[in-house]
C-alpha cells in the first residue's frame, strides 16, 4: 500500500499500522461476502423486522462514507487548490446515499459537486436533493468529458448502482461510465463499483481507487484492486449479524468506518 495512512493519523486509542496490516486482512478473510439476494435480503430485514426506516440508515450510510473519504483523501492530501469532489448520483439508494455523502463531505470542508441526472419521483430524494441545494451543492446538469473532470476535480465518488444493480448499464449511466473509464482522478465507489455484476466483479469494468462495503462486503469485493477498501454502515444489530453469520470486525472506539 502507498500514499498516506489515514488511519494512523486519525485513530486515538486504535494503534493500527496500515503499512503491516496483518491483523486486518487475516480480518477480512473472516468477514462474509454477501450475495446479491443476501445483501437484498438482509436490507429488508432491517426495515421490516428491525423497525428502521430508509432515510435514517441512508444518513449513517453516506455518513460513514463522507467519513471514510475524508480518512482515505484528507483535505491537506489534495493537489488542487480547491478541494473539489464530483459526487455522481445514481436512481437508487446507492444515489441517495451519494447525496447523504455530498452533504457530509462539504460539512467537512470539501467542496462537492454533484451529477444527478435521473431523480425518482419520491420525497425522500427530493428532501436529499433539497437539503444539498441549500448547503450551495451546485448540480451540473450533464456529465462532463474525463478531460475536464480530470482538471476539475481531486476526486470522483461512485453513487451510481449498488446491490440491486443487474443486467446491461442503461442509458444516461452507460455514458456516464464510459466518462469514468477514462478519468485519472481516484475513484471512490459506494458499495459496488458502478456496473459491475454484484457477485461476479468486471473485468473491463471502473477500476475504483476506494470502495466502501456498506453493512458487509459484497461478493465482487473479492475482486477489488484499489488501496483503500473500508466497511461502513455500522448499524447491524447483534440478531441479524449472528442470522447472515457476518462476522463483522469490531469498528474501533467510536468510529463509523473500519480499514479492511
Ligand atoms: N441495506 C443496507 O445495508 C443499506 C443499503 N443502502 C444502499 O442502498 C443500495 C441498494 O439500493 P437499491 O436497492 O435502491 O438499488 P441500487 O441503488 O443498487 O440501484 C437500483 C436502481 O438502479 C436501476 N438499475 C438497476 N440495474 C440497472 C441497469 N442495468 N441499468 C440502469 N439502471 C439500473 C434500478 O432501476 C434502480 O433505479 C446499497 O448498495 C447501498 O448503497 C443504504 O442506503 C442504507 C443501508
Ligand atoms: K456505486
Amino acid at each position: 500500500q502507498t500514499g498516506t495512512c489515514p488511519l494512523s493519523a486519525a485513530a486515538n486509542n486504535h494503534k493500527k499500522d496500515c503499512n503491516s496490516s496483518r491483523a486486518a486482512s487475516t480480518m477480512a478473510q473472516t468477514i462474509k461476502y454477501l450475495g446479491q439476494e443476501e445483501a437484498q435480503h438482509i436490507d429488508e430485514e432491517l426495515f421490516s423486522e428491525y423497525g428502521f426506516s430508509v432515510d435514517q440508515l441512508m444518513e449513517l450510510a453516506g455518513f460513514s462514507c463522507a467519513t471514510a473519504i475524508t480518512r482515505a483523501y484528507p483535505l491537506s492530501s489534495l493537489v488542487k487548490p480547491r478541494p473539489s469532489v464530483l459526487v455522481i448520483c445514481g436512481p437508487g439508494n446507492n444515489g441517495g446515499d451519494g447525496l447523504v455523502c455530498a452533504r457530509h463531505l462539504k460539512l467537512f470542508g470539501y467542496e462537492p459537486t454533484i451529477l444527478y441526472p435521473k431523480r425518482p419521483n419520491k420525497p425522500l430524494f427530493q428532501g436529499l436533493t433539497t437539503q444539498c441545494q441549500k448547503m450551495e451543492i451546485p448540480f451540473l446538469t450533464e456529465m462532463p468529458e474525463a478531460k475536464m473532470v480530470d482538471q476539475a476535480y481531486n476526486l470522483v465518488i461512485d453513487a451510481i448502482f449498488g446491490f440491486s444493480f443487474k443486467g446491461a448499464v442503461r442509458e444516461p449511466f452507460g455514458s456516464v461510465l464510459d466518462v469514468l473509464k477514462k478519468t485519472t482522478v481516484p475513484l471512490a465507489s459506494i458499495d459496488i463499483p458502478s456496473g459491475w455484476d454484484v457477485e461476479q466483479g468486471s473485468a473491463d469494468g471502473l477500476q475504483p481507487d476506494m470502495l466502501i462495503s456498506l453493512t458487509a462486503p459484497k461478493k465482487s469485493a473479492s475482486m477489488f484492486r484499489g488501496r483503500y477498501h473500508f466497511l461502513g454502515g455500522r448499524f447491524v444489530p447483534p440478531g441479524l449479524e449472528r442470522k447472515y453469520q457476518l462476522n463483522l470486525p469490531q469498528y474501533p472506539g467510536t468510529d463509523c468506518v473500519l480499514q479492511l
